[in-house]
């Protein structure tokens, strides 16, 4: 079992000094890594099993304000769903132009998962930020492991739970994309990725009960953190 507290907000430790740094607009000169004179330390992380509602919370979060935080794009070798669009849904790559761009440094992440390539670049962080807002993405715990070592990038990592383990398979179920194999064997790695909820990985936890209810401890989250006003 790993049921959390309905309180909605779990606090899994401090924030972490590259957070106290956000606040500081860069104006620390130095302390953060060089590189080509972008700032990339006003981000969001958010992790979570499949089917948790990262992706929900991440359009409620840019309709409530849409001048403030901006989607960064993933990269992909697996094939477009029917209705997925190239550079809406994910910047969909072929597996030689994926391991090209991994060869020239250009993701901040990346991860073979069952078989297909997923990834951050430093570009689909650039179009967000380059723009003044704040990038914001969904992202693995293994993806969240490589950013956190990362020079130049200090989102903040939070991690959204299901209230329960039932709750979850529903929406896995209801949104209706998965085979009955896919959702067997996204709810087993819900349980490994649950083992992360405490390791320290992750800044904060958010129980994602009602959207609504979840759009608000975020946003307190975000205000803590000096991301929002
Ligand atoms: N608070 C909620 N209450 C009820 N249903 C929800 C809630 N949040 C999301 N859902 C539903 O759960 C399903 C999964 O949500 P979503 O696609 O946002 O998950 P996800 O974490 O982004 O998944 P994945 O990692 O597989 O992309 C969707 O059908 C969504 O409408």
């Amino acid at each position: 079992m790993w049921l959390c507290s309905p309180s909605c907000v779990v606090a899994a430790g401090e924030f972490s000094r590259s957070h106290l740094r956000m606040s500081c607009q860069c104006s620390c000169a130095g302390s953060h890594a060089a590189t080509a004179g972008h700032v990339y330390s006003r981000g969001i992380a958010l992790a979570g099993p499949s089917g948790v509602g990262k992706s929900t919370i991440i359009h409620a979060l840019m309709a409530k304000y849409p001048d403030k935080f901006g989607f960064s794009l993933s990269a992909t070798t697996r094939q477009p769903r029917p209705g997925e669009v190239n550079g809406r849904d994910y910047q969909f790559l072929n597996r030689e132009r994926f391991q090209e761009l991994i060869a020239q440094g250009e993701f901040v992440e990346h991860a073979d998962v069952h078989g297909n390539f997923y990834g951050t670049t430093k570009s689909a962080v650039d179009n967000v930020t380059s723009i003044g807002k704040i990038w914001l993405k969904d992202i693995d715990c293994c993806g969240c492991q490589q950013l956190k070592k990362h020079p130049t990038f200090h989102p903040i990592f939070i991690m959204v739970v299901a209230p329960d383990e039932a709750e979850l398979e529903r929406r896995l179920r209801g949104r209706g994309t998965e085979t009955e194999e896919v959702v067997q064997r996204r709810l087993r790695d819900a349980i490994e990725e649950m083992k992360q909820k405490d390791s320290g990985l992750f800044d904060r936890v958010v129980v994602n009960g009602t959207v609504e209810q979840c759009l608000r401890d975020l946003e307190a989250v975000l205000r803590e953190a000096h991301l929002l006003d």
